[in-house]
């Protein structure tokens, strides 16, 4: 027994009201559909089926959300205690797995701060290893790391000496304002590297002069003139050995490795899933520590004791030997005021989460995530080589070219039943389905102090395309034959199998969305009345809707501010719902498709990381950034302009006939709700002439087609 907890947790008290609320709204939404199979029946026409449509999706998505609130468990941890079970030198060893893709898209400076965050943790070096991972394949990442490993020597001994929380050189820096000549010091250092590597990756090439070692020499040796980023060998280069290296103040220092697996046109690389599974082998023969850490290349660590709170989990009497991880939800660092495009995701950072852990297990994030090793290669057959000599011998270094090749997984598990799942664009959450059916539990650690913080894109269309990405990938998930809805159901708890549900068959939403957003308009220019009127008797029909909305909108509402945000966040993400609703998740089920009648695929679209700083201002000022033309942006525009003139239409009929406003209430009320919620959008269209305005072929194609529309609505009458 221990005297005093690792970790604890509570179920959360709102669960009654949570329930409550459910069965309520779900009785409210019976009677709706009862309505509308009835009307169905009795009047049956284009709209009831449309709005009969429309509102089963909805209720499919409303009630799959509900499962997220029935059962939220708030946990915490306790790592001061950590010394009962465990001495420092018996802490289990740590590999540190950080992904990058792109040199020119996620610049190595970024990169960088990323690796020395987590190699300057307050953990025992000797048992901490950070193995980059890098799919580019580029020259420009290795130099930077040469540089960086350099680098690490001087910035360990100092974020430890000045117990700094912050351990990213780029965000101290920029945060510090201490003057002592160390600090000074290494800022001059940090500065020069960063000009250094920048002047590198603008030129596309570095100087021959920084790399006349022989080792330096013997390792950019392997870029023959045939090696391009989709056709090269393995690359594996020892930056910083821990039995070896020392840093200025004669520490040994953690183990760096740079890793860029072998790639050939002709094999499925499986973009970052692949990247992971080679980690995975590559570090077993290496280091083979028995916990890892995934992290992408634009998170940093953010407080250095996140090794010790995730030990508070994994160590001890009380660790759960079916625990497969542990998720510090993402958290951002680069969201404006106002959180414009609800880039933060509240609601699924800090309530789907903590309402997961009720369930079974929260699921990963892609980064952040803290493994237990064991879970990923449970059914390896052919046991894994252990690592029982020093690094570098030639056999190691061999096995692990071996373990990195591209043929390597050919006629293996691996990606099936054994590391990260393939097959979709989304393989984190759907690795962590995989493991939850497979018994594996996981937790959600939230401390007060975010463990990581990360970038988020900063442009809409940027935002729209990486959700798009997202949402295709989560439909490749829902709509295979592991379906949350069918195998998830059999093999987990079916609330969980329905948090699943509603994350993997979020695009459906566009169905909803779309039909309210063009239907109800196209009758109100046309004066027709779709819904049920104003006056009916008190508890009408009328009342009914009314409730169904407000209830589902407040209880968004009651959540979001219960997260801890604000009202305009909160406008701003209900917002953003919509614009996803008409753009990403429509595109998203249509790439599914083309997908999969095998006439398109559909690649991991790297999310750029380079700051424009027109853009950068723009968005702290709180603008929307149109800016580029897409057929995303294209489509929430066309909207946007059908609302508009559906309700200026709507509002000239009501002026003209009173006694159209009963009638025509609700329709003219969606219609001014999306003309509120696109005030953004029109006055990109016609206010602004900065760059990141609505492009002018933009407004011009939508103006177009909403008139096609009207025409072609008009002609089918
Ligand atoms: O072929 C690839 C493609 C991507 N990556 C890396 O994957 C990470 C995530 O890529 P990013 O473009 O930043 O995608 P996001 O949409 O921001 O990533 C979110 O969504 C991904 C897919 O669900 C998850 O893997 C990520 O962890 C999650 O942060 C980055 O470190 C990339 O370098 C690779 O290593 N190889
Ligand atoms: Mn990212």
């Amino acid at each position: 027994m221990l005297k005093a907890p690792l970790h604890t947790s509570r179920l959360s008290r709102t669960r009654w009201f949570n329930r409550l609320y459910t069965l309520i709204q779900t009785i409210a939404i019976i009677v709706l559909l009862y309505r509308h199979f009835c009307n169905l029946i009795y009047s049956p026409s284009f709209t009831t089926v449309f709005l009969l449509v429309a509102d089963l999706v909805l209720a499919f998505l409303w009630l799959t959300w509900q499962a997220f609130f029935l059962n939220p468990v708030r946990r915490q941890v306790f790592p001061n205690n950590l010394a009962q079970v465990a001495k420092e030198s018996e802490y289990p060893g740590l590999d540190i797995f950080v992904c990058t893709a792109d040199p020119f898209k996620e610049p190595p400076i970024g990169v960088i701060n990323t690796v020395l965050s987590v190699l300057a943790y307050d953990y025992p070096p000797e048992k901490l290893s950070v193995y980059l991972s890098d799919d580019g394949g580029s020259q420009l990442t290795l130099f930077a790391f040469m540089e960086a490993a350099k680098f690490a020597r001087h910035w360990l001994p100092y974020c430890k000496d000045y117990n700094l929380k912050e351990r990213s050189p780029e965000v101290h820096f920029r945060n510090d304002a201490s003057y002592d000549d160390d600090t000074f010091e290494l800022k001059e250092m940090y500065n020069e590297m960063k000009a250094t590597i920048k002047n590198a990756v603008d030129r596309g090439a570095f100087d021959p002069d920084q790399m006349n070692h022989d080792h330096t020499i013997k390792a950019f040796s392997k870029w023959t003139p045939g090696f391009t980023r989709h056709d090269h060998p393995t690359v594996i280069e020892v930056l910083l050995k821990n039995n070896n290296d020392k840093d200025v103040i004669g520490h040994y220092m953690p183990n760096l490795f740079y890793i860029s697996r072998e790639k050939n046109k002709s094999k499925p690389h499986h973009s970052k899933a692949g990247a992971l599974n080679t980690l995975i082998r590559v570090s077993s023969v290496m280091t083979n520590a028995p916990i890892f850490l995934t992290l992408d290349c634009d998170m940093h660590s953010n407080d250095p004791k996140t090794p010790l709170n995730t030990l508070c989990y994994f160590l001890g009497p009380n660790a759960d030997p079916k625990l497969a991880f542990v998720q510090y939800p993402q958290r951002f660092h680069n969201i404006n005021r106002n959180d414009t495009y609800a880039a933060e995701h509240v609601l699924e950072t800090r309530v789907c989460t903590v309402g997961m852990d009720g369930l079974g297990g929260t699921i990963f994030m892609g980064s952040g995530g803290f493994f237990r090793r064991q879970a990923l290669i449970e059914h390896l057959k052919d046991s894994q080589p252990i690592r029982n000599e020093p690094i570098q011998t030639k056999y190691n270094l061999e096995l692990a070219h071996h373990v990195a090749s591209c043929s390597y997984e050919d006629n293996t598990k691996w990606g099936d039943e054994i590391g990260f799942r393939y097959g979709t664009l989304v393989e984190d959450i759907y690795t962590s389905f995989h493991l939850h059916c497979l018994g594996w539990q996981s937790v959600t650690c939230d401390p007060t102090r975010a463990a990581f913080r990360g970038n988020m894109p900063i442009a809409l269309n940027d935002f729209l395309n990486q959700s798009n990405r997202w949402y295709m990938g989560m439909l490749q998930a829902a709509l295979s034959k592991y379906s949350p809805m069918t195998y998830g159901m059999k093999f987990m708890n079916p609330l969980h199998a329905l948090c699943y549900t509603h994350y993997l068959f979020r695009a459906f939403w566009s169905i909803p969305v779309l039909i309210y957003a063009f239907v109800p308009q196209l009758a109100l220019v046309n004066a027709t009345s779709i819904f049920p009127k104003v006056s009916d008797s008190w508890f009408s029909w009328f009342s009914l809707y009314a409730f169904l909305f407000l209830g589902a909108y407040g209880k968004d509402f009651i959540d979001y501010m219960m997260a801890g945000s604000t009202i305009i966040r909160w406008w701003n993400h209900q917002r953003m719902w919509l614009i996803l609703g008409c753009s990403s998740y429509p595109f998203s089920m249509f790439d599914w498709l083309l997908t999969s009648l095998g006439m398109s695929t559909i690649e991991f679209n790297v999310t750029s990381k380079v700051s424009d700083r027109e853009i950068s201002y723009r968005y702290r000022q709180g603008v929307f950034e149109f800016g580029v033309e897409s057929p995303l942006l294209l489509s929430a525009t066309i909207a946007s302009i059908v609302n508009l003139f559906a309700f200026l239409i709507g509002i000239k009929h009501v002026l003209t006939n009173n006694e159209m406003l009963e009638e025509l209430f609700i329709q003219l009320f969606i219609a001014g709700f999306a003309v509120l919620n696109s005030l953004p959008i029109y006055i990109a269209m016609v206010l602004r002439s900065d760059k990141g305005k609505m492009p002018t072929r933009t407004t011009l194609k939508s103006v177009c087609v909403a008139l096609v529309i009207y025409l072609v609505f008009f002609l089918t009458l």
